[in-house]
């Protein structure tokens, strides 16, 4: 049996329904010859880690437990059987993680995941794959920090996996990678990558005024913690920029030309978040209707696209073909359209739901399957 101990950080939508699926697949983890062994979990303030990392696991209904105390929006603190965990809080959750990648170093090794949206955790995973363990993100932020870090964080590319960080489970990292490793040159990305985007704009355009798909678009778990980050194109963006990494061209975030949907003065540190929700968002409306009917009157529709192209990448609003791909997209799909030499007339398209916790996590947990190999064999079967 494999086992693989994961540490998660981040128990928020995404988090939680990791730790979902890592239940249900237990099963078929079990036929599979693969355990993994959840050591320990944290959020933006504490961290809860089993004592004995080499060979404990939180048992199930403890991580049920925790999963429902962070949904009704408390504190790790309050888990019924805290006594029988290490806790941990502030500065002590780094040094900890590094300890426990440390120990698990000559024996298995440890697989640290990302599920925070917190752009802090950048120097722990370097840390982690230095100590010769694995790392799996959703978080996009890590991976479109300075070009120095990137370089860092990516250096052993077989223990780094980030697949569910564009398009949520689409395989569009792992495509591409394929494509690039077989010599087959990607001359230009082009499509829809923010589900929360495109659900706004087709609900949008059906009628629904914008504040109110926005705040739909939040509590169907599609937007960022914030949603300004979608709405200011910024976590498209940073899409753009993991994809544009991967094909070679050194951009940093901030050579990326990128249209916000919303005016400077209602950004994060300007507005709260509330205020925005509440006052900003609605102020919105009327002018965002308007560019969508003035699309649909040149027989078009109005989306966010993403523009790859040498090095050249932008994101904004472009009123695009009714009957085009990117025309036909409904909901929170993405689509992606990617030219390279074998496919150079027509695109190879990767299409499908772009966000949400369920396949978010369903992304997170199969790159933490496809890093197995780099995992020990328990001798106890365990
Ligand atoms: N939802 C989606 O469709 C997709 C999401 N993603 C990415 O997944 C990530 C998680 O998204 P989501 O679950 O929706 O976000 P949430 O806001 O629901 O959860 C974020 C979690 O991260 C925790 N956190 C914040 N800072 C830190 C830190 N420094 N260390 C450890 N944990 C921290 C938060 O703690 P606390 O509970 O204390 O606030 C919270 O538990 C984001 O990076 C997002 O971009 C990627 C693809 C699709
Ligand atoms: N907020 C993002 C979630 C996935 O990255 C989106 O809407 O696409």
């Amino acid at each position: 049996m494999v086992s693989i101990p994961l540490l998660l950080m981040g128990c928020g939508g995404v988090g939680r329904q990791l730790l979902h699926h890592v239940i249900s697949c237990r099963p078929l983890h079990s036929q599979q010859g693969v355990r993994l062994r959840v050591v320990g979990v944290c959020d933006s303030k504490s961290m809860v880690a089993i004592p004995d990392v080499l060979t404990s696991e939180f048992r199930d209904d403890f991580l049920l437990q925790l999963c429902k105390i962070k949904s009704n929006g408390s504190s790790l603190l309050d888990l019924d059987n805290i006594g029988e965990c290490e806790v941990y809080s502030g500065e002590e959750i780094g040094r900890k993680v590094i300890d426990v990648a440390a120990a698990l170093r000559d024996s298995s090794g440890l697989a640290l995941v990302d599920c925070s949206a917190s752009s802090e955790t950048i120097g722990l995973l370097s840390q982690v794959v230095n100590l010769e363990g694995c790392v799996v993100l959703a978080n996009k932020k890590p991976l479109t920090s300075s070009l120095e870090n990137y370089d860092k964080l990516v250096s052993q590319p077989r223990r780094i996996r980030h697949e569910s960080t564009v398009g949520a489970g689409l395989p569009v990292i792992s495509t591409i990678n394929r494509m690039l490793s077989s010599g087959d040159p990607i001359i230009r990305i082009i499509g829809s990558l923010s589900g929360t985007l495109g659900y706004v704009m087709s609900e949008v355009e059906s009628g629904r005024p914008f504040s109110q798909v926005v705040s739909a678009a939040k509590t169907l778990g599609f937007t960022e913690p914030d949603p300004r980050d979608d709405l200011s194109g910024m976590d498209v963006a940073r899409k753009a920029l993991i994809l544009a990494r991967l094909l070679g061209h050194r951009l940093e975030l901030d050579s990326i030309k990128v249209e916000s949907l919303y005016p400077l003065e209602m950004g994060p540190g300007k507005m709260s978040l509330e205020d925005f929700l509440a006052k900003g968002l609605p102020s919105l409306d009327e002018d965002i209707q308007k560019r969508i009917k003035n699309a649909s009157s040149n027989g078009n529709v109005l989306h966010y696209v993403c523009l790859i192209e040498e090095s050249r990448c932008e994101v904004g609003l472009q009123e695009v073909a009714k009957d085009s791909a990117l025309g036909r997209l409904k909901g929170s799909d993405n689509v992606l359209e990617i030219y390279s030499r074998c496919y150079s007339k027509q695109p190879l398209v990767i299409q499908g739901a772009g966000a949400g916790n369920d396949t978010t996590a369903a992304g997170v947990l199969a790159d933490i399957l496809d890093v197995q190999d780099l995992f020990r064999h328990s001798t106890s079967g365990a």
